[in-house]
């Protein structure tokens, strides 16, 4: 049996894996980082956008700072967010982008003087200031108030990542690339590290560390159509959820991106309408300013994905053989603009739908993007429930994103869960109850059941194929749980995928080779996958709620009194064929920004019974604090500086006296 060593493992080599692994290696703690892919090609590369920062350079970005991009991430959460964790974000986020800087990615930096920039479909002019000049700028988003979000034309995930990748290598830190965590090895409630399969030779090792940590991305492809990498298929979250003991947060909760190109589902950034684009119908008629009179474009994700879906139910939709779709029209922007600013996009047109979107139009439908659920974490980024586990990035429900993510925020959240989660795994590295006291026999007790269960696959005569299961999984995610749900088809859903799960029970693979085997990968990948779609569909089923991207209609309001809380699953036993799924309560009295209305989408809601009171008392408090003094505000409401990290609790500075 092989068996490595290391003080901390970090599974997945994608944005919030390698913070991670830099934060802790600089602790002076030894750190192996896992990946499937070379981590450089990690999803991460593939965000476009741009990242959310409030540093306030830019005219239009003027006056931002933390309290608004926090106010902005709770209603865009829905009010699901954890709101110490929203602040512990916020306040985080521009130090981290400073520090990519310094690792230099080329952020797009202001320009002093005039310029010209689309808003509301019309031509305006900027003017930027001469001290702003050389600074990082930001374009405009959905769902903030401010030109937040921080790029680097339209490539922000793929310069942020090789500068992370470059500073991995600077720090002698091990990447080991085409290697797979199929099992977390753990016993009494504690975390040793977990059984790794080799993608190349497929020998199985156990690495054993102090702390473990899970940055495996999202679980997009377990619904049909996806914006994700094809690698996104959540197994890292699902070996936390196998453990029994790790519990998961919010699985329902599922982002669909409103403009996915039609029919590949691959991404056009949510830049295109930040800079301006506008959606138009069949009749080229531009429909979100008659649903959204005040964000239009650019309300959250959720509202705009609905409304796009609503209005292609009227029959507005453009016919194709691939379905119904809209259009995004980027040719407002002008050549210039789309061919400097929205470089990727351009080359997404041309190779997928041989268009140049500086002249035509762009097919787009909302499309499964992003995953608010994940391993529930407390603050520190350590698993609620397995000690030693620790998780961040897509794969974790921190939780800063609650029912809806911002454009922006994630690859946001990455780097900063990175800086801090690094930190606590540090503190807790350095404490002697962090030894790694396992025995030998427990850690090849996982190692061969991990091997036989590979060996029942190739030889246990198993008469299922992974395929026609995995296709119809995708076909339930994306028809019975996707963006409006019914009770009625969530039924169907729960039901059709217990039986796909009991059917990937008897499953068999062919190929018996030893080394690269893409059959048997994909048969041990899915009973893992299905039981993350049984999650979120089960979650979604019983929550009678709409709540960000979680819409049901047969509940359309968003319910305050009876639903304020973030599901919780775990997997009972092996061959159980359902997880539990509980609650865990999101206190009004301690929020700093109690629920009400988001600013955009409906005004239909039942309120909180605490609602009222908090309000008053918030009221009252802001009494007793200077009313210029926006931080003494903040603490007096919601002190959250004593959560973070102490090397990240200074304030962030800016031009402005908003600082
Ligand atoms: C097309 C697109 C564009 C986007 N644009 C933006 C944007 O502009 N702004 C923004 O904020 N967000 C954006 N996002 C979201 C954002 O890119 C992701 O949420 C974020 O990059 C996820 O980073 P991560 O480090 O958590 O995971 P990933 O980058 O997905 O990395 C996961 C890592 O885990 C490894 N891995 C997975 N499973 C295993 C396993 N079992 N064993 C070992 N290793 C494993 C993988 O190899 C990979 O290295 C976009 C998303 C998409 C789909």
């Amino acid at each position: 049996m092989k068996i490595v060593y290391t003080d901390v493992l970090v599974i997945g080599g994608g944005l919030a894996g390698l913070r991670t692994a830099v934060g802790v290696k600089q602790r002076g703690f030894d750190t192996i980082v896992l990946s499937l892919v070379p981590a450089k090609r990690s999803h991460s590369a593939a965000a476009q956008g741009g990242m959310q920062a409030s540093l306030g350079h830019s005219s239009m970005g003027s006056g931002d700072n933390e309290d608004v991009h926090f106010e902005d991430t709770v209603k865009g959460s829905d009010w699901g967010a954890d709101q110490r964790v929203a602040r512990m974000f916020t306040h985080v986020a521009p130090k981290a982008i400073r520090e990519l800087a310094g690792w230099g990615v080329p952020w797009n930096r202001v320009k002093q003087g005039e310029r010209e920039a689309v808003i509301n479909a019309e031509r305006v002019v900027i003017t930027e200031s001469e001290s702003a000049h050389g600074l990082i700028t930001a374009r405009d988003f959905g769902g903030t108030k401010k030109w937040r979000t921080c790029y680097t034309s339209d490539g922000t995930g793929h310069a942020m990542l090789f500068a992370l990748g470059d500073q991995t290598i600077a720090n002698g830190i091990p990447v080991m690339e085409r290697m797979e965590a199929l099992a977390l090895i753990h016993e009494s409630g504690r975390c040793y590290g977990a059984v790794v399969r080799s993608l190349v030779t497929g020998e199985l090792t156990a690495f054993l560390a102090r702390a473990t940590t899970i940055a495996t991305g999202g679980y997009g492809r377990i619904y049909k159509v996806s914006t994700n990498a094809v690698i996104c298929e959540g197994t890292g979250t699902a070996i936390a959820l196998e453990t029994g003991v790790a519990e998961l947060g919010n699985m329902e909760a599922v982002q669909f991106h409103p403009t996915a190109i039609v029919p590949a589902g691959i991404l056009t950034t949510e830049g295109c309408r930040g800079d301006g684009g506008i959606l138009r119908d069949v009749n080229g008629h531009r429909f979100m300013p008659d649903y959204e009179p005040e964000k239009r474009e650019l309300a959250s994700r959720d509202v705009v994905s609905r409304r796009m879906t609503e209005h292609m139910r009227k029959g507005l939709g453009v016919k194709s053989p691939y379905g119904d779709h809209l259009w995004l029209d980027i040719s407002v922007l002008g050549k210039d603009h789309v061919h400097k600013n929205l470089r990727e996009v351009t080359d997404i047109c041309r190779y997928f739908l041989g268009i140049d979107p500086a002249n035509d139009w762009i097919p787009v439908r909302p499309t499964q993007h992003y995953s608010m659920g994940g391993i529930r974490t407390d603050h520190r980024g350590e698993s609620t429930t397995l000690k030693g586990l620790f998780a961040c990035g897509e794969a974790a429900c921190w939780d800063m994103h609650g029912f809806n993510r911002l454009g922006g925020n994630s690859v946001a959240e990455t780097v900063v869960a990175g800086m801090i989660v690094s930190e606590f795994i540090a503190d807790y590295c350095a404490d002697s109850a962090s030894d790694i006291n396992v025995s030998t026999g427990l850690v090849r007790e996982f190692v061969e059941r991990e091997q036989a269960g590979l060996d029942r696959l190739v030889s246990g005569g198993g008469r299922e194929q992974a395929g026609p299961i995995r296709q119809r999984m995708e076909e339930i995610m994306i028809d019975q749980v996707g963006i409006f749900r019914t009770g009625e088809e969530l039924d169907r859903a729960v039901d059709e995928l217990e039986d796909l799960l009991a059917r990937s029970r008897n499953l068999g693979v062919r190929s018996s080779a030893p080394g690269p085997n893409p059959e048997l990968v994909a048969a041990y990948r899915l009973p893992k996958m299905l039981k993350l779609a049984l999650c979120a569909a089960l979650g979604a089923r019983e929550r009678t709620e709409s709540r960000g991207a979680h819409f049901r209609e047969d509940f359309p309001q968003r319910n305050d009194r009876d639903w304020l809380n973030r599901s919780i699953t775990t997997w009972p036993e092996a061959g159980a064929s359902l997880p539990n799924l509980g609650y865990e309560t999101i206190a009004v009295a301690d929020m700093e920004l109690p629920p009400g209305f988001r600013g955009y989408g409906t005004r239909n809601y039942i309120d909180h019974p605490d609602s009222a009171e908090r309000d008053a008392r918030i009221e009252k408090i802001l009494e007793t604090v200077d009313p210029d003094d926006r931080h003494a505000r903040q603490a007096a409401l919601m002190p959250f500086d004593h959560l973070l990290p102490e090397k990240y609790r200074p304030r962030n500075q800016r031009l402005e006296a908003t600082a």
